[in-house]
């Protein structure tokens, strides 16, 4: 199987086919219809026995054997209807979870910049409102076939009857049709806008709860309070403009039943008044009449329903169809192996603008960085030290110029590969909502033996604080159990100490660390450096002095590289730099 894709090298999963996704468990759909179908005919006999019984009830011939199978037909109808309804529903449950995982998978798999643009609460819609509103389509697009076809089987049975009533009836139905195909129509429309009010609304709301410390903070929460009820306003106009439309279904359907009512009582009337129509045929149609109400319900609510299925379809398939960061169309599919004398990193006149901006945040910078030992990126905010790490594990592509690692473009490297060789503890130092364990070990192909992972806590300076959780290392972390800035500093160091990665990429990671623990990691720094390559992007000047190469950047350019004496020496900007902090040069 060595020429499979690697796991992340997937084609973006295209559109969401309706039709395919219904019919993925035929065998059940197929039950479900025939159930349908049984109960729907058995509802059918119910009138026609109702006929037969009056007849042979004015004819004083015996009714027991015809009261059964009244009796027979409408528990049977009953059954077979709940029992079709409940295939229906696991069949759309079953849609769903697809559905869902898809779209959870896809968005993991997007390029950062693209899942950033779309949004955290935009995407959280896909999964909820709009897969909510995706699975009424499998009842939906049950209904409307059955719907039908009860109705045109009633009409059959009604022509059966009386041709005259029936002809009424029809005529009756075509301008209940006519009404309801106006609304439906802009129903569409009205259901897009009510989904992307719904998303918009999720973003806001999520943004905010994000940022609920800085909101608190500065006493922001009316201001926050305004603009989620400006979003909720929308929502709400845009949700009536759908409830006006969705009100006007019911009367069009009444109005047109109680239409054919009453057209079929007078003419009706004035046919049993000729001669030409008897009582119990009478009563059989009119009992006919009063089931199609439903149907003809189901019709039009189905056809409203499905329109809103449809414009969640649109959306979900316009997610699902954004090509997710490693493509197999320019993913290599074998791993290259390491040149073993290769430096860790080389950028190559590499440019880059962020999606969006009109600036390039990197201007053809150069710069190595050796196989083994630390590398220091340094300069001012702004200067692009982020960006640079960010394109080392493809995190984003370079706009121009190319970067090699361990020995080959990072192109040819397939994206799994790479990021295998690459650690990388970001600003925020991350932690998963998972426990201490599973957070230490993401990214690791096996298991951390309990040796391993005492001696990684060991070394960052945890190992109290994680006893101190209350179920150790099994505690879940993020919501009632956290860690302080500098544990989650120390958390993600030790997660890079456990990884197998050639490569360490660290971004500012001594900014919550005290100074015992500045001093520990120092130590972890020169360590990991002594076998693998650390670029490392800091402030704090204090790591650098220990760098065994430097590069100074500045405004999206790389000044000067060397080690720290060099530059002090002949960079006036780092030597300004070092000057500003409170670590004196040596
Ligand atoms: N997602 C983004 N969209 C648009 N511009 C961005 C984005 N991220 C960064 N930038 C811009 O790119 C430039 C380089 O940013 P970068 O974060 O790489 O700088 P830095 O040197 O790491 O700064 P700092 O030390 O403050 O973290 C900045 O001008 C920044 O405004």
């Amino acid at each position: 199987m060595a020429d499979q894709p690697p796991r992340t090298a997937r084609r973006a999963p295209g559109r969401v086919r309706l039709r395919r996704e219904l019919t993925t468990e035929p065998g059940r759909l197929l039950c479900a219809l025939l159930l349908a179908l049984v109960s729907t005919a058995a509802a059918l006999a119910v009138p026609l026995l109702v006929q037969k019984i009056i007849t042979d009830f004015s004819a004083h011939r015996p009714l027991g054997p015809d009261v059964l199978l009244m009796c027979a037909a409408t528990i049977g109808s009953a059954l077979t209807q709940a029992l079709s309804g409940f295939l229906l529903a696991r069949i759309g449950e079953r849609m769903t979870y697809r559905l869902r995982t898809r779209i959870m998978d896809h968005t993991l798999r997007l390029p950062l910049p693209v899942a950033r643009a779309q949004g955290t609460g935009e995407l959280t819609a896909r999964i909820t409102s709009d897969a909510l509103l995706l699975r009424q389509a499998v009842e939906v697009i049950t209904q409307l076939p059955l719907a039908t076809l009860t109705v045109a089987a009633t009409l059959l049975v009604m022509v059966w009857i009386d041709w005259v009533l029936t002809l009424v009836t029809v005529v009756a139905f075509a301008v209940l049709t006519v009404l309801v195909l106006l609304v439906v129509r802009r129903m569409k429309a009205n259901v897009n806008g009510q989904q992307d009010a719904v998303g918009h609304i999720s973003q806001r709301f999520t943004a905010n709860l994000e940022a609920l410390t800085t909101i608190k903070a500065y006493r922001a929460e009316p201001m926050a309070a305004r603009t989620l009820a400006a979003a909720a306003e929308r929502l709400r106009a845009v949700s009536l403009e759908g409830a006006r439309l969705n009100a006007l279904i019911p009367p069009a359907v009444s109005l047109g039943n109680q239409f054919a009512m009453i057209a079929v009582i007078l003419t009706g009337g004035a046919r049993l008044a000729a001669g030409s129509l008897d009582v119990a045929a009478f009563a059989a149609f009119l009992l006919y009449l009063l089931q199609t109400v439903p149907s003809i319900g189901a019709l039009a609510t189905g056809f409203s329903r499905l329109q809103a299925s449809l414009a969640a379809r649109d959306r979900c398939s316009a997610l699902l169809s954004l090509a997710p960061e490693s493509d197999p169309r320019d993913t290599p599919r074998t791993a290259p192996t390491p040149r073993p004398q290769a430096p860790s990193v080389v950028f190559r006149k590499v440019s880059y603008t962020h999606t969006g901006s009109d600036d390039p945040a990197l201007r053809g910078i150069s710069f190595t960085a050796a196989r083994t030992g630390l590398t220091a990126v340094v300069g001012p905010s702004g200067a692009g030290k982020s960006t640079a790490l960010s394109l080392i594990d493809r995190f984003i592509r370079p706009t121009s110029g190319s970067i090699t690692v361990l020995g080959h473009d990072t192109r040819h490297w397939p994206l799994d590969e790479l990021r295998a060789r690459i650690a990388y503890v970001d600003q925020a130092f991350t932690l998963l909502e998972a426990t201490a364990r599973e957070n230490l070990q993401l990214g690791r192909e096996r298991h951390a033996g309990a040796d391993e992972l005492a001696a990684a806590l060991d070394a960052v300076g945890l190992t109290d604080d994680i006893t101190r959780l209350p179920q150790g290392l099994d505690t879940p972390l993020g919501r009632e159990s956290d860690l302080s800035g500098g544990q989650r500093q120390r958390m993600a160091l030790a997660r890079a100490l456990l990884s197998d990665a050639d490569i360490v990429l660290l971004d500012e990671p001594t900014s919550q660390l005290d100074g015992i623990n500045e001093h520990r990691f120092r130590a972890i720094m020169e360590d990991l450096a002594a076998t693998r390559a650390v670029i490392v992007v800091a402030h704090r000047l204090s790591t650098v002095q220990h760098a065994h190469h430097v590069i100074m950047m500045n405004r999206g350019t790389v000044l000067d590289a060397g080690n720290h004496p060099t530059l002090l020496e002949r960079c006036t900007p780092y030597r300004d730099l070092v000057t500003s902090q409170t670590i004196p040069p040596p």
